[in-house]
């Protein structure tokens, strides 16, 4: 027997590390996240799954209420109490859920970074700019702080950096001037002097990406860095994050709802629907062949590149969270859905080179097939099952056609996989 369990506990174990290559920096499984609320718990997040290489972008992009944010924080390890967390969030081979918080405090600024859309708010305005940035340095270089209070810093810093010996604090303070130099603020010297506000939104994004990049992280997350700010502002920050991301060999996962973005800086895309990843591919693949009709209608209502015009917004809304309809959550929304989608969800399907054969997945539900499996292209979709792609056929009840393809796993294979 016990040679039996031998056996068993080593093929379990060369499954886990055939679906859990160590090559990846961050590693998210089945994570799903709910909040208790006055009308019962609250589903932001379903059973996510989403993986970041080192020095690769990953782009999480959805309508507003998908569960981007809900996703970072919880890499973070910033959810409040309250949140009940299932699943597996592994940085580097470490489970991050397990973490006490100081652990985490720990792993942020120093090997994750974080930048959000409300600079204003992550800046403390009582102190200028420098300041901040250099005492996160002292913190996460490990460079001790002498024993010198935030005030003093404060008001004795012309001092200090005028003595010949150089401090920690003249350190920080000269690598906050480089880093600033770094990510293009002008006159480095005089600005790390001011208050946030004095700084511009594009000049307070450059000064966050600063502090961000001060520790060279491994993973910096990215909320919608650029979502307030203009255009020609946004298209530099977003040349900076590549430069810096480049630079420093640093990965990002970069959230979105601007698939126009993505398709700047990502190398792969997940696109978020309802809590649940509905697709995820590689940038080019997706932008070429979508396959979920979200997905498509996202592409849809990116503004055209001549005209800045939006060709098809998506009509209708993401539902409710404490009220999801039971079947697919984009059903009601969408232009391929049949009876089927309304009456359950359907599974993540991998799409797959032609030709090879589809497991069936065990205990399943009778009639949708559709095993979850590892997918090594990194493309999934749900819905195929119930037609997307090219049928943009009214809702209708499933027919025979679609069942003898529910039989066999999928309708269409169009081979096109990288
Ligand atoms: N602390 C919370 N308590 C209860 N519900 C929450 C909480 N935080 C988020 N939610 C809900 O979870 C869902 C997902 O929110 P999330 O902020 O992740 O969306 P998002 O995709 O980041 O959207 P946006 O583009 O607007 O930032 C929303 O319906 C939101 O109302
Ligand atoms: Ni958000």
């Amino acid at each position: 027997m016990s040679h039996d369990r031998n056996v068993e506990t080593a093929r379990i174990e060369t499954e886990r590390d055939q679906s859990n290559p160590p090559q990846q920096l961050l590693d998210i499984s089945d994570l799903s996240v709910t909040f208790p609320s006055q009308e019962g718990p609250v589903e932001a997040v379903t059973d996510v799954s989403l993986s970041i290489e080192p020095g690769e972008t990953v782009g999480l992009v959805g309508e507003s209420g998908s569960g981007k944010s809900v996703t970072a924080a919880t890499i973070l390890g910033l959810l409040e109490e309250s949140a009940r967390i299932d699943g597996s969030v592994e940085f580097d081979d470490q489970q991050l859920l397990t973490k006490t918080d100081d652990e985490l405090r720990e792993i942020r600024g120093d090997r994750i970074s974080m930048i959000f859309q409300e600079t204003g708010s992550s800046l403390n305005p009582v102190l200028t700019v420098g300041d901040q940035i250099s005492e996160t340095i002292r913190t996460h270089r490990s460079i001790p702080n002498e024993g010198i209070s935030r005030l003093e810093t404060s008001v004795l810093g012309n001092l200090l950096r005028s003595k010949s010996h150089p401090t920690n604090y003249e350190r920080s303070w000269e690598q906050t001037v480089e880093l600033f130099e770094r990510v293009g603020i002008p006159a480095p010297e005089q600005r790390a002097l001011e208050y946030p506000h004095e700084y511009s939104g594009g000049m307070k994004q450059r000064a966050m990406i600063a502090m961000a990049i001060s520790c060279r992280p491994d993973l910096l997350i990215a909320d919608e860095p650029t979502t307030a700010l203009d255009v020609t502002i946004e298209a530099q920050i977003l040349d900076l994050i590549d430069e810096v991301q480049a630079e420093f060999d640093t990965a990002v996962l970069f959230i979105t709802h601007d698939m126009g973005v993505v398709n700047e800086i990502c190398d792969r895309v997940a696109v978020m629907y309802a809590g649940r990843v509905v697709e995820r591919a590689p940038t080019d693949e997706l932008f070429a062949h979508p396959k979920h009709p979200y997905t498509q209608a996202l592409l849809d209502s990116i503004p055209s590149l001549e005209g800045g015009q939006t060709l098809d917004p998506l009509a209708g809304q993401v539902p409710d969270p404490t009220d999801k309809p039971p079947g697919c959550p984009f059903g009601p929304r969408c232009p391929s859905a049949t009876a089927c989608c309304d009456a359950r969800f359907p599974p993540e399907y991998p799409v797959t080179t032609a030709d090879e054969p589809l497991p069936v997945r065990e205990g399943g539900d009778d009639d949708v097939p559709s095993p979850r499996r590892n997918d090594p292209t990194g493309h999934a979709v749900h819905c195929v099952l119930y037609g997307s792609g090219d049928g943009l056929a009214p809702r209708r009840s499933p027919s025979d056609e679609d069942r003898q393809n529910a039989d066999r796993g999928r309708p269409e294979t169009d081979g096109g996989e990288p």
